[in-house]
């Protein structure tokens, strides 16, 4: 392979001489933020093959984890790239193709040398890098500390195949894929230019009321090269600094509006702001029974209710039981709008409110109900009640019964596609499985199906 500036890949990328690093990557001319730089098919080795012999040759510092415990050594340019901490290059793994796509993080000039990130554990030391601030302080606080471009994809074992899921997922939107249509909201960050500053400001954060939790799908801070940067809020005003911590002026800066599902998305999304990744981890199977939901529903009917409920699981992190189950009420209140979602999101709001923790101005609703959290239901929500989970920002709706004509999940209308909505939800059609409908079906009124 030549070491020296003369070959060249399609998005015009040389391999050169990268002083202390061996070779490396460099642009021959600009390269626009989001480009693919490279899409690099791999060579698999199994579990075994690389055991017994790869990791006792040159390959070890070559191949990396693939799926299924087999090991991946990148062809193309893809095993050039060296590592860098404030990396230009971010990554996605397509297991579909067995290949890795190479994204342009930011505008890169010519001649710059492209860079990824390998991880925190390297095996070598990084050609001209500073001391680190020590990991406890980044930490401490909770949030995970300073982050980085790199996807971070949970390990295979712990994610269950999209075939085996008890459900079907329609895809993300379109737009969650591309990266000029990620949504995006406006939020406030602040760089801290001396790593010094980031314990005392990480302290600071946690006891402010600079309330962050519409951004809980983003990473609270993002390192590049000397500089971290601190998201703040999404106030129509820049919040209040502190005045002893030397911080630049807040500034504002467009961050992905949710979570990504798929690793495509989560690389465009990285390249904003560092995201969490939220593809389904086995362990949250327990949480994902609709039978719980449906027997919720039935039981109700007995009782004289419709047989709809809705059900909100605790989230797969959190160690205290946070659920929430609410059926359909609209015979017993004689009101037409007690939804079995309308109800469950009124029950969290109700919650929240009461909760002490909760800061006065978070109170009644005015931060965000459902961020980051599933809910199942029984029946697809109807126009009304998909609104109502748009605006308390949803991650992703589970149903088990379409409704044709009165659905706003797709069945009528797919809400959270439309143009012009403040927020996106995954949604997903539970596969049935061993699950009885009959008890479910709801009766017509006026000749419409009521819900
Ligand atoms: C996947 S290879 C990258 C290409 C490699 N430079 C070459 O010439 O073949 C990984 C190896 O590159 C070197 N390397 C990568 N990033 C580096 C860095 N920031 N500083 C020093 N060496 C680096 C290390 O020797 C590492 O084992």
């Amino acid at each position: 392979m030549a070491s020296s500036g003369n070959l060249q890949n399609p998005a015009q990328c040389l391999v050169k001489n990268s002083p202390g690093k061996g070779r490396g990557v460099f642009a021959a001319t600009s390269i626009p933020r989001h480009s693919i730089v490279e899409i690099s098919p791999v060579l698999l080795f199994t579990k075994e093959e690389y055991e017994q012999h790869g990791k006792y040759t040159i390959l070890d510092s070559y191949t990396f984890k693939w799926k299924n415990g087999s090991m991946a050594l990148a062809l193309g340019l893809g095993s050039l790239f060296n590592h860098s901490d404030s990396p230009n290059v971010s990554y996605t793994i397509d297991a579909c193709t067995d290949s890795i796509r190479y994204i342009a993080a930011r505008n890169i000039e010519p001649d710059e040398e492209l860079c990824i990130y390998y991880g925190h554990n390297l095996w070598f030391d990084p050609a001209g890098a500073k001391a680190a601030v020590p990991k406890d302080e980044l930490d401490a606080d909770g949030w995970g500390g300073l982050t980085n471009l790199q996807p971070e994809i949970p390990s295979d074992d712990a994610i269950v195949p999209e075939e085996d899921l008890p459900f079907e997922r329609f895809k993300p939107p379109p737009e969650e894929e591309t990266a000029e249509s990620i949504r995006t909201v406006q939020a406030w960050a602040v760089d801290v230019p001396d790593q010094r500053s980031i314990g005392p400001m990480l302290k600071w954060l946690k006891h402010s009321e600079v309330d962050a939790d519409e951004l809980g799908h983003l990473k609270r801070v993002r390192k590049q090269g000397e500089t971290s940067t601190f998201l703040l809020n999404v106030s129509p005003e820049a919040p209040a600094l502190p005045q002893d911590i030397q911080l630049s002026e807040p500034f504002l800066v467009k961050v992905p509006s949710s979570a990504a599902l798929t690793t495509t998305s989560l690389a465009f999304k990285n390249v904003l702001w560092p995201t969490t990744y939220a593809p389904r981890r086995k362990g949250e199977a327990d949480d994902w029974s609709m039978g719980k939901v449906v027997q919720e529903a039935l039981r109700r009917r007995q009782q004289g209710e419709l047989p709809v409920a809705a059900y909100v699981p605790t989230p797969y992190e959190a160690s205290d039981d946070s659920s929430f189950m609410a059926h359909d009420t609209r015979q017993s209140a004689a009101h037409p709008l007690r939804h079995a979602v309308m109800n469950v999101i009124r029950h969290i709001a109700d919650d929240r409110a009461r909760s002490e923790d909760e800061p006065q101005t978070a109170r009644n609703g005015t931060n965000y109900l459902l961020t980051s959290r599933i809910l199942f239901t029984t029946h697809e929500p109807c126009i009304m009640c998909s609104m109502a989970l748009l605006h308390s920002r949803v991650k992703e709706v589970v149903y088990l019964i379409p409704m044709e004509k009165t659905g706003g999940c797709g069945g009528s209308i797919c809400l959270p596609t439309l143009p012009g909505v403040n927020h996106r939800f995954g949604i997903c059609r539970w596969k049935g499985g061993t699950i009885d409908e009959a008890g479910l079906q709801l009766g017509c009124v006026n000749g419409f199906i009521e819900l």
